[in-house]
C-alpha cells in the first residue's frame, strides 16, 4: 500500500436545517479496502454522493490523485477514475449480461471490439461466463448484485465506492461477494465500502472510518475501531456504554 488516492478534505452538505456531513476529512490509500460505518442517517450515502458528484459539497474538497474533483459532475468524476455500485441494482434489464458490461466501456472508448472483449473478461471475472447471452431481467438477485459490481468495474475505475453489496444475499452469496470484492482490490483497484453487515466489513476492511451526526468519530482499524467506547455510543446510546464498564 502507498500513497493517498482519495483525500477528502473539510467537505460539509447541509439540506435546508439538516447539517447531513459537517466538515468530513478522510483518505484512502492506494490499494486499500476502506470501511465506511455508521447508524442510520449519519450521513454516510451523503457522503458517497458528494464523492461521485451527485451532490456539491457546501464546502471542502476532494482530490484523486492530487485533482479537485469537488463539485463535477458524475461522468467527469467517472472519467476521473471513481465507479460506484448502488443499493439497489438497477441493470438494463433487456440488454444481455455481456451488453451491460459493454456500456461503461464506452465512457473510455468507441472500439467495440475491444470493449466487447473488456465486457467478456469482467463477465468471466464474476463468474457469470455461461450468462453472457442472458438478459439481465432475466438473472437472480445475486447475479444482478454481482452485474452492478461489473458494471462499475466496466469504467475502469481507480476507487470503487460500494454502497451495501451484501443487502438480502444468503451468507454464502456473501461469503462469495467479499472474496470478490477481495479480487477487485487485487485488480489494483482502490475500495471505499458502505455495509451494515459487520462480519463483512470486518472480513473486507483494512481500515474503518465512522461517522456519527454527519462528522468523523473515529479511523483505526477494524477491530480497534468496533470496540471503541464512543463508536459503541454512537450504536447503542450511553447507557450501554456504562452499563459495559
Ligand atoms: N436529499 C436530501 N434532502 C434532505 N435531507 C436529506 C437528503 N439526503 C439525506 N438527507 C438527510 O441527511 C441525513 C443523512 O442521510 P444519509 O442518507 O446520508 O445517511 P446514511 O448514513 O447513509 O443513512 P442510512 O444508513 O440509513 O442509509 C439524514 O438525516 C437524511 O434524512
Amino acid at each position: 500500500m502507498s500513497g493517498s488516492l482519495l483525500e477528502v478534505n473539510g467537505i460539509s452538505k447541509r439540506f435546508g436545517g439538516l447539517q447531513a456531513v459537517k466538515k468530513l476529512s478522510f483518505n484512502v490509500n492506494e490499494g486499500e479496502i476502506l470501511g465506511l460505518l455508521g447508524p442510520n442517517g449519519a450521513g454516510k450515502t451523503t457522503a458517497f454522493n458528494m464523492i461521485a458528484g451527485f451532490h456539491k459539497p457546501d464546502e471542502g474538497t476532494i482530490k484523486l490523485g492530487g485533482h479537485n474533483i469537488a463539485g463535477s459532475k458524475p461522468w467527469e468524476v467517472c472519467r476521473a477514475g471513481i465507479g460506484r455500485t448502488f443499493q439497489l441494482s438497477k441493470p438494463f434489464g433487456d440488454l444481455t449480461v455481456v451488453e451491460n458490461l459493454m456500456v461503461g466501456g464506452f465512457s473510455r472508448s468507441s472500439d467495440r471490439k475491444r470493449i466487447r472483449a473488456a465486457a467478456e473478461e469482467i463477465a468471466a471475472f464474476l463468474g457469470l461466463e455461461r450468462k453472457g447471452d442472458t438478459e439481465a431481467h432475466n438473472l437472480t438477485a445475486f447475479d444482478r448484485r454481482k452485474l452492478e459490481l461489473g458494471r462499475a468495474l466496466s469504467t475502469q475505475p481507480r476507487l470503487l465506492l460500494m454502497d451495501e453489496v451484501v443487502a438480502g444475499a444468503t451468507p454464502n452469496e456473501a461469503s462469495e461477494m467479499v472474496e470478490l470484492v477481495k479480487k477487485v482490490r487485487a485488480r489494483g483497484v482502490s475500495v471505499l465500502i458502505v455495509e451494515h453487515v459487520m462480519k463483512v466489513i470486518m472480513a473486507l476492511s483494512d481500515r474503518v472510518i465512522v461517522l456519527d451526526y454527519g462528522s468523523l468519530i473515529a479511523d483505526g482499524k477494524p477491530k480497534d475501531v468496533v470496540t471503541s467506547p464512543e463508536v459503541l455510543k454512537a450504536y447503542f446510546g450511553e447507557r450501554y456504554v456504562q452499563a459495559r464498564t
